[in-house]
């Protein structure tokens, strides 16, 4: 038996209130468990109508579940377990741009369309300049959003009190400026009326957002397991730690219009989101793309398992207080006190994380999350920070894509990983080749932005390590660390 409607006897039906590009784990275990707790306890009254975004027919099987499907809260709150399965019924339907165009712009039609919410990775964000609106659809995230937009400016002939509010999730920088930036530059391309730019300044909002929660997704090895226990077939399942929080910067009026806090739930409205920002991307996702390469050819394979054994989690724990922390502009106490609860959440006894998930795109991911880190400890220290750098060298050797004679399932964009199985394949296991290998990697410019075989001793340090990790094994080599 499926789940949908007609098995849950509380099913409700929203108005579309909200228009959510992307079906992903994440919207579906953050941002639509909260809408469905506004509906449930605040009479939020708002459905959610979601695009997927990319070609593909995957978001059509949320209609077969009529938009239901069961989210698990595990972990540790106030020492106390919580371990809650909900089914959410915040989802009204699911459409595809690339099938249902035009189902696509008559939502835009909508008086009572309110909310933007988007996450589209890392990649969504981006300006295409190919883009056209006659298109059906524009390929990037942005264009589809320009098309929609002006769909809707010209059915409500201007009408300022039709606007919307913008709330991306992306984990990018100034997400919800930049989405503005390239939406404005797009219709400049496309020559539309200055009365729509000045409608998309006048009417429309657009908050950057910062957003907190560890979501592992589909409980792949347990999920028959659970189904039993439910009574019904669910192919949404979605596993997420209890922690959330969803920083919003912008004006705050928001907090009325979406008022999350009033039942408790972690949604802060701000002036001003860097610091936290900051804090949790250097310490959180720092963390997991540092600990991805050393922990995974040590044979570890969950962040758990990484956190608790006594070497890697020693390494963890060293690389985190010695290295990240003191590179960080805020008070001692809240950092700690910070560092201390992502540990804590790592170690999340009822939640399998696993790092080969984490590993996704880790290039970029080691210059976004952790290169800022080194960057800075070297500015502030004079000297290099040993643990991050020690996981750079086990990321190169990570993208040989080989441990213990098994493939590693390596997921990167197809330059970084062309380049890796050349650099490898030509690799002559002498000192020489490991580190002119290593000076490839820190020469990749556009990458790094800068060519970091320029810092004094870098080169030197990493090419040792990875030279210590091929010859004397990762053990030793991280021992040699601590
Ligand atoms: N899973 C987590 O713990 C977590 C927590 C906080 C933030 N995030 C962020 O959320 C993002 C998605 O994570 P997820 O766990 O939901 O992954 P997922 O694989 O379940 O979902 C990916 C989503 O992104 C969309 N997408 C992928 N590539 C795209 C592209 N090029 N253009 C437009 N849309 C695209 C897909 O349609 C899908 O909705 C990640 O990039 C991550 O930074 C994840
Ligand atoms: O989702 P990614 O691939 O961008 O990064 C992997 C994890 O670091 C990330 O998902 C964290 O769990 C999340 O950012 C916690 O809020």
């Amino acid at each position: 038996m499926q789940l949908n409607k007609s098995i849950y006897k509380d099913y409700l039906e929203y108005p579309e209130r909200i228009l959510q590009f992307g079906e992903g784990n994440f919207l579906r275990a953050f941002v639509d468990w909260i809408v469905d707790k506004m509906n449930k306890e605040l009479d939020f009254n708002t459905g959610v109508l979601v695009v997927g975004p990319l070609n593909n027919d995957k978001v059509y099987e949320l209609n077969d579940q009529s938009g239901l499907y069961t989210l698990l809260i595990k972990g540790i709150e106030n020492r106390k377990l919580i371990n809650e399965s909900t089914i959410i019924n915040s989802i009204t339907r699911a459409i595809n741009t690339y099938r249902d165009y035009d189902e696509y712009l008559k939502a835009a039609e909508s008086p009572e369309m309110r909310f933007i919410i988007s996450n589209t990775t890392e990649a969504g964000i981006v300006y295409d300049n190919k883009d056209k609106l006659e298109d059906r659809p524009q390929n990037s995230f942005p264009g589809k959003l320009t098309a929609f937009l002006y769909h809707r400016y010209k059915s409500f002939n201007g009408d300022l009190s039709k606007g919307l509010i913008i709330l991306p999730c992306e984990l990018i920088d100034k997400n919800g400026e930049k989405l503005k930036d390239i939406i404005i530059k797009l219709s400049q391309q496309w020559k539309l009326e200055s009365g729509f730019i000045d409608w998309i300044n006048n009417a429309n909002v657009f908050y950057n957002t910062l957003v907190d929660r560890i979501v592992p997704g589909y409980p792949t090895e347990t999920a028959d397991e659970i189904e039993k226990e439910l009574g019904y077939r669910d192919k949404f399942l979605v596993e997420g730690e209890y922690f959330h929080l969803w920083v919003i910067e912008g004006p705050k009026e928001l907090a009325k219009e979406f008022p999350a806090h009033k039942i408790g739930l972690n949604v802060l409205f701000v002036d001003d989101l860097t610091l936290y920002r900051t804090r949790k991307v250097r310490i959180l996702n720092g963390l997991h793309t540092i600990m991805v390469p050393v922990s995974y050819l040590y044979n570890i394979d969950t962040v758990k398992d990484s956190i608790n054994d006594e070497v890697i989690g020693g390494y963890i724990r060293s690389a985190l207080y010695d290295e990240i922390v003191p590179t960080l502009d805020l008070p001692q106490d809240e950092l700690n006190e910070f560092a201390a609860a992502v540990i804590d959440r790592f170690r999340n006894p009822y939640i399998k994380h696993f790092l080969i998930s984490i590993s996704l795109n880790s290039m970029s991911k080691f210059e976004t999350r952790v290169l800022p880190s080194i960057l800075e400890y070297n500015k502030r220290k004079g000297e290099l920070p040993r643990k991050l750098l020690f996981s750079l060298a086990a990321l190169i050797r990570f993208y040989k894509g080989e441990r213990n004679g098994e493939k590693i399932n390596l997921s990167d964009s197809p330059d970084y990983l062309q380049m890796f199985s050349k650099l490898w394949e030509n690799c002559d296991g002498t000192d020489e080749y490991y580190k002119y290998m290593v000076e490839i990697v820190l020469g990749l410019e556009e990458l790094w932005k800068m060519d970091l075989n320029k810092i004094d001793g870098l080169k030197v340090l990493v090419s040792r390590y990875l030279i210590n990790i091929e010859k004397k094994g990762i053990e030793e080599a991280i021992r040699e660390i601590l």
